[in-house]
């Protein structure tokens, strides 16, 4: 059994989705499509007597970690450092179910396959109610388009093939638990017609015009995101709203360019893996 086990989830902007509800959590998730970025969250697992989490070192309670540790019957100290924002729409807590999943496996020795761990770190977040699609779309890394919702054994993906420079530019947060609990049939219409524009036109381009489509349809768009958003447009950058956050993300230097000071970021190509051992 390794002391500790390490891996890096990229993290993940949604420009558009749908709910899709089942009772099976390993089959429910969301159609979509979205951004894994090069920045993203470096987990650590290590066999503890009863379970912690933190988060750039300070200790946090987060459900999806919990329920993927339960899962795999293990109590671990699970330790996540990220330049990112919790909660602003970079899928920070499915990066942890993520690496807790990927991390717990080696570290004890569970002897799971790739698209096991997913499932596991897919299902767990989807109950936990912070998200529906982002592990999935972290396992894969690029920019991924969920054409069928779910964990590895019932969706289907494909992905735009694109690198690109992106910044981002964080206002606040926006609880998804909320968002996915309230009336979401206007964010699944808005993103059903967003999704089909994208199968048409696989670009980045046409994403960021459905993801700003879509934010304005699905009523899920700010004021203040709206206007920074504008402000891109104006200088004729293309900028959208990252989901669930009150967060802008613009391709290029776009916000940099309209006056902003983003932090910068690119499409991270691969998907999330485990790292060398760091003994502690
Ligand atoms: N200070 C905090 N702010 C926001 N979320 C927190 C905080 N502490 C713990 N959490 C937990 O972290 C998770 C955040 O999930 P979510 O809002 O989906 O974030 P993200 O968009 O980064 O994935 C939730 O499980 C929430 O309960
Ligand atoms: C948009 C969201 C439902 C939530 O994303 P986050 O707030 O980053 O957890 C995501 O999981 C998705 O299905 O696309």
């Amino acid at each position: 059994m390794a002391d500790v086990a390490q891996a890096f989830v990229p993290g993940h902007v949604t420009g558009f989705f749908t709910t899709e509800p089942d009772s099976d959590p390993t089959k429910a998730g969301s159609r979509g499509c979205g951004i894994a970025l090069s920045d993203g969250v470096t987990v650590t697992v290590q066999p503890a007597d009863a379970t912690s989490v933190a988060l750039n070192g300070e200790e946090i309670s987060m459900g999806a970690v919990e329920r993927v540790l339960d899962a795999l019957d293990v109590t671990a100290a699970v330790r996540g450092v990220t330049d990112l924002p919790l909660g602003s729409g970079f899928g920070v807590s499915g990066a942890m179910a993520l690496g807790t999943a990927l991390g717990a496996n080696t570290a004890f020795d569970r002897r799971l396959s790739r698209n096991e761990l997913v499932t596991i770190a897919h299902g767990a977040e989807v109950q936990a109610g912070t998200g529906l699609g982002d592990v999935v779309a972290q396992a894969q890394g690029g920019v991924t388009i969920r054409l069928e919702a779910g964990g590895p054994h019932t969706n289907v993906l494909d992905a735009i093939p694109a690198r690109r420079r992106v910044e981002y530019h964080v206002i606040g947060g926006l609880a998804t638990e909320e968002v996915l609990n309230g009336n979401t049939d206007t964010i699944s219409m808005a993103g059903k017609k967003a999704l089909s524009d994208v199968v048409e036109d696989p670009t980045l381009n046409r994403f960021m015009r459905a993801s700003r489509e879509f934010a304005r349809e699905s009523s899920l768009l700010t004021t203040r995101v709206r206007d920074v958003i504008l402000d891109v447009n104006k200088i004729g950058g293309t900028a959208t709203m990252a989901m669930l956050g009150k967060t802008v993300i613009a391709l290029d230097t776009g916000l940099s360019d309209a006056g902003y000071d983003p932090q910068v970021s690119k499409v991270y190509p691969t998907g999330a893996a485990l790292e060398p051992a760091q003994r502690q």
